[in-house]
């Protein structure tokens, strides 16, 4: 059987197997394959699988999956990475703008180091809801505000508002979002479609630290820590529940390479 070339990145350890795919020789639809792949005992490890992909108006396309081998909604920190590694295998250049299309929509995004900053969909229409609130920036998010989130057992209380009827039939990622202060928030995520804490979530840290915003009425620069480093999110609001210009900042590593 012939071998898969693949790359391991990781953005605050949200970790990500990725594959170049512009010759089309990955099977996207391969549901178990990618599980294996994700698998962290039988396979390389990871939270989600990406495929970079050719495209006709950007740089490249990114494919995303979760490590259930599911192609999902919008990934941030895979965002992240798929840019860290679209320069490292020499499809962009580093220290310049480019752009990318993803299942939300085409992104803006920039390689300096290991830094690289992603700008993401602009978001509207928050639910707000007796126990929190909901929104979507480029995936599905409920936001928890809790005291402090290192003391919330977050399998137990994220699997039962993932799969809460308020947020069915696709289910929710869930983040426990802790108070603000001088601008930093701390916070955890359950992600959907890995069915267990992960480290880092971009879209989740686009969705606390706008929904931070949305609690307290100020701010549009938060650094939000998590439990795999700190990522920055900075927006502009366009009328009372609108935000654009949206840009999540933060480290995308590469890890190691192989073939399997
Ligand atoms: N880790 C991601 C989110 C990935 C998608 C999510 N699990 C879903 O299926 O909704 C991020 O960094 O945004």
């Amino acid at each position: 059987m012939k071998k898969i070339q693949f790359y391991k990145y990781q953005g605050t350890g949200n970790d990500f197997v990725l594959i170049d795919n512009r010759q089309g020789q990955f099977d996207g639809s391969d549901q178990s394959l990618i599980e294996s792949l994700c698998h962290r005992r039988f396979g390389i490890g990871a939270d989600g699988l990406m495929l970079l992909e050719k495209s006709e108006k950007s740089s490249f396309t990114m494919r995303y999956y979760n490590s259930d081998g599911r192609e999902s909604t919008m990934c941030g920190n895979g965002g992240r990475c798929i840019a860290a590694f679209a320069v490292d295998i020499g499809v962009v250049e580093a220290g310049e703008y480019f752009s990318f299309d993803a299942v939300d929509g085409t992104h803006e995004a920039i390689v300096e180091s290991d830094i690289v900053s992603l700008k993401m969909v602009d978001v509207e229409g928050i639910r707000k809801l007796d126990e929190g609130l909901f929104l979507d920036t480029g995936s599905p998010h409920f936001i928890k505000f809790v005291d402090d989130p290192s003391q919330i057992d977050v399998f137990k209380e994220g699997t039962f508002w993932r799969n809460h009827e308020l947020f069915a039939p696709d289910g929710t990622n869930v983040n426990f979002v802790g108070p603000v202060k001088n601008g930093e928030v701390d916070m955890r995520t359950f992600e959907r479609g890995v069915e267990d804490e992960t480290w880092s979530c971009g879209t989740g840290a686009v969705a606390s630290a706008i929904g931070s915003f949305f609690k307290t009425g100020k701010g549009n620069r938060f650094s939000m820590h998590i439990p795999g480093g700190e990522l920055t999110v900075t927006f502009d609001t366009a009328g009372e529940e609108k935000f654009e210009n949206i840009w999540l900042k933060g480290p995308a590593k590469f890890v190691f390479e192989g073939a399997i």
